[in-house]
């Protein structure tokens, strides 16, 4: 039986288009003055000492910080550093109404279906935690952020890691075979599955042919009966 669901969010809650056309650039296009104007506010401080750490150079200063964040944002990695530094930009742009966070049409209404059977939500993301909150907050259907019972980010560790998924069932509290993970990359599903997960993998766009888990379009698709043998 199903007692809670984790989800990401990119891919999977959220079209990829918004997070890669809407969300990277404004991140982009804003770093720079961003780091001139806030880099001695404390959670900023913090997370550029975290960068130095994460890239071996305790004496980086803030240009080299900000050159490495940009070729961070090329390569998508998910570092904790530039996800944090992410989230804090997208909060004006939120704020501002520049953009609300997507949702596909399907999502809501599962949400509110499963919570209604019981069911616990949770996210997550290699995106923030604050940034989870504001895309949720502030999505297209409103603040929809009081139907999770919690969110994680890679601070439990990275999506394609099995320990991550051992983490968030140590803090969910509840055995692995009562958890399904949501999510759009099969690999992050590989992981949660090793860990004794329930997967389900959303196809938003392209079929993935090397997937080995249980593929849906859309949430509606998703019968939690299923997994109750
Ligand atoms: C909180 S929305 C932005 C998500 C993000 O920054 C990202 O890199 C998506 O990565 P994921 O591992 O969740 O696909
Ligand atoms: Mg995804």
């Amino acid at each position: 039986m199903i007692r809670a669901i984790v989800t990401d969010i990119e891919g999977t809650t959220s079209d990829i288009r918004f997070v890669h056309n809407v969300l990277f650039p404004y991140a982009r296009q804003h770093l720079q003055r961003y780091l001139a104007e806030n880099q001695h506010q404390p959670a900023v401080s913090r997370t550029l000492d975290d960068l130095r750490q994460e890239i071996a150079q305790p004496e980086a200063n803030i240009d080299q910080l900000t050159e490495t964040l940009f070729t961070f944002m090329d390569e998508d990695r998910k570092s904790t550093a530039l996800k944090a530094l992410q989230g804090m930009i997208w909060r004006d742009g939120y704020l501002n109404g520049d953009f609300s966070g997507h949702l596909y049409p399907d999502v809501l209404p599962s949400f509110k279906q499963w919570q209604s059977q019981g069911v616990s939500l949770y996210v997550y993301s290699s995106g923030s935690v604050a940034a989870q909150k504001l895309l949720f907050g502030y999505s297209d259907e409103g603040d929809i952020t009081a139907l999770f019972s919690g969110y994680f980010d890679t601070h439990v560790g990275a999506k394609r890691e099995v320990d991550s998924y051992r983490n968030i069932a140590s803090q969910i509290d509840l055995p692995a075979s009562e958890l399904l993970f949501l999510s759009d990359i099969h690999q992050e599903l590989d992981a949660a599955q090793q860990a004794g997960w329930h997967t389900v993998q959303l196809i938003r766009g392209e079929a993935d042919a090397e997937s080995i888990h249980r593929q849906v379009n859309r949430f509606d698709q998703i019968n939690l009966e299923l997994f109750s043998l």
